[in-house]
């Protein structure tokens, strides 16, 4: 026994597993640095004299689970709100024949904004949404009274969304459009002063066909935008809403409304019978991807014993069975860094340099040999991984080589990693290209793209599309099912073969350069008995702070 050499962590582990392994007294072990009474308040201490597996939470029969609805992607149509029209009105009052004009303003629409508020955890809500609009600015009235500005809509979406432009349709940018190209070749018949456009103008109600021919109408007043426009992100939309937001952010701000009559009073016009309409809204599509935001992402095979384990740190009800696929869709648990003792046993400052008290695991499914390939479940949900903090290689002690499972883990890893530098290539060529509002005649379409010549090269250099790779996180291996026999051969290869990767006389399982490879950990764990468990938060504290 002499000759195995036990870990900084595998001292205070292996009493329990592996007895054999360590002779290191039960009482010196509340000595060290990662003794721990409890971490949570679920992870339970088991009487030494107990050999039987804790059957009510870690062991729980296949149909105790809580299942919360969940969706990581959704297609979300959003529209701002149309301006309410302008109206025709004018003074009525005794003895005043024909009194002046005192339609007020349409009022402007409503505005979409969006949120990234803690205790979100899914899209499924927005999912089934699909179309989400602001509320209609009111009608202006007599009176000079102005309509009511267009109720608001907040999205609210869990921390992690990524929210991509599919596609718009901004009926300002459109006249602007037209205002340009009218510049540029003079107006068309429909746009000449004088005269009547239905979608533009409102007259005064019971004007005859007749009245219509023989009135004249003044210039159309330029396309307006909401002075909140200036705050819209600019398109097309890419937001990487990774931090709880205190303020909402502004989507698309709602279209203005038409104008009363009173402005377009003229010496020779004193009684104008015509207001405009209010504009429509703009109309975006958007794409909501949800990358949870984890401080440790578990990857594993399927049956690894990835939800035991986190059942066994935290208080989430994942579901665990017998067999593969048992995890359909990723569960997030919340280890509480607390001794119940009113004091937290960890505090750690954070990346975000705020103090911890917990941290967040997501679970997911298992992945599977050429999970790359898009086989299995494994792959789709490796995106919740990619964005965690810290990575834990879940290990089955008692299936097959751990060394190879853990070289095939990383091996899917790694594909994943290629496919999505691939994507992010893609994504940021898609973002050079900038919105250009559609219509027009094809033939004057060519000439207008010069025109817009200027606006194509932005001044301001795009913002990187940021990713850590995956092989640069710090990671350590959970080895579980440390109980059951004849695992313990298995174990000691797989810490000899982490040794040699932590010296370089191994290379790292991604084969990739610039891999983290600073004292990489193997934890032989029993999830199912919450042995061993309980040094990973403070491994998991320390990495966080690499
Ligand atoms: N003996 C023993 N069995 C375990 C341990 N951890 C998990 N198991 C068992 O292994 C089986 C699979 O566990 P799960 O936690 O569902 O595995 P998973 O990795 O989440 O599986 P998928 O969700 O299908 O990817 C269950 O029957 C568990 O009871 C352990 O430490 N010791
Ligand atoms: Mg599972």
């Amino acid at each position: 026994m002499s000759s195995i050499r036990i870990g900084p962590l595998g001292g205070t582990l292996t009493p329990f597993l592996y007895p054999p392994f360590c002779r290191t007294s039960r009482r010196s072990l509340c000595k060290l640095p990662f003794a721990f009474s409890r971490c949570s308040s679920t992870t339970t201490r088991h009487d030494e004299s107990q050999t039987g597996p804790d059957s009510s939470n870690l062991n729980p029969t296949p149909d105790n689970y809580s299942l919360t609805p969940f969706a990581d992607r959704c297609i979300l149509t959003i529209e701002a709100g149309s301006g309410g029209h302008g109206c025709v009105s004018f003074l009525r009052e005794k003895y005043i024949e024909e009194g002046p004009p005192n339609g007020g303003d349409g009022g402007s629409g409503g505005n979409v904004y969006i949120q990234a508020v803690r205790g979100e955890t899914s899209l499924h809500k927005l999912a089934r949404r699909r179309l989400i609009k602001a509320g209609r600015g009111r009608n202006g009235q007599g009176k000079m009274k102005g309509g009511e500005r267009g109720q608001d809509v907040l999205i609210t979406v869990p921390i992690g969304t990524i929210v991509r432009e599919i596609q718009r349709r901004d009926p300002v940018a459109d006249a602007e459009w037209a205002e340009r190209r009218a510049e540029r070749y003079g107006k068309n018949s429909a746009e000449e002063q004088g005269s009547y456009r239905k979608d533009k103008w409102l007259v005064f109600p019971g004007t005859v066909p007749s009245e219509l021919n023989r009135m004249t109408f003044p210039e159309l007043p330029k396309s307006r935008r909401s002075h909140l426009a200036a705050l819209q992100p600019e398109a097309p939309i890419y937001l990487d809403l990774d931090k709880h937001m205190e303020a909402p952010m502004l989507l698309a701000a709602g279209a203005m409304g038409g104008i009363g009559n009173p402005h377009f009073i003229t010496s020779n016009i004193p009684r104008p019978k015509m207001a405009t309409r209010g504009d429509e809204g703009m109309k975006l599509s958007l794409q909501l991807e949800l990358k949870i935001l984890a401080d440790l992402g578990l990857v594993g095979l399927p049956n690894a014993g990835k939800s035991t384990l986190t059942r066994a740190l935290t208080n989430s009800k994942a579901r665990v069975g017998n067999w593969a696929f048992t995890t359909l869709q990723p569960n997030v648990g919340t280890v509480v860094l607390d001794n119940h003792k009113g004091r937290p046993s960890v505090m750690k400052r954070g990346r975000d340099g705020i103090l911890r008290e917990n941290f967040l695991i997501a679970d997911v499914p298992g992945l599977i040999e050429d999970a790359h390939l898009d086989k299995g479940l494994g792959l789709g949900f490796l995106r919740h991984v990619e964005r965690a903090a810290v990575l834990a290689f879940v290990v089955d002690l008692s299936t097959g080589d751990a060394i190879e499972t853990l070289k095939l883990l990383w091996r899917e890893v790694s594909e994943y990693e290629g496919l999505r530098g691939k994507e992010l290539n893609a994504e940021t060529e898609r973002r050079m290209v900038m919105y250009r509002p559609v219509g027009g005649r094809a033939s004057q379409q060519k000439e207008l793209e010069e025109l817009d010549q200027p606006d194509l090269t932005s001044p301001q250099a795009l913002p990187p599309l940021a990713s850590t790779p995956i092989s640069s996180k710090p990671w350590f291996v959970v080895a579980t099912k440390a109980d059951l026999l004849n695992t313990q051969e298995n174990y000691e290869a797989l810490r000899q073969y982490l040794d040699a990767v932590n010296n370089s006389t191994q290379p790292h399982p991604s084969n990739r350069e610039n891999a983290w490879r600073r004292n990489i950990q193997s934890i032989p764990v029993s999830a199912i008995r919450a042995e061993g468990v309980e040094v990973i938060p403070q491994l998991v504290m320390n990495l966080l702070e690499e």
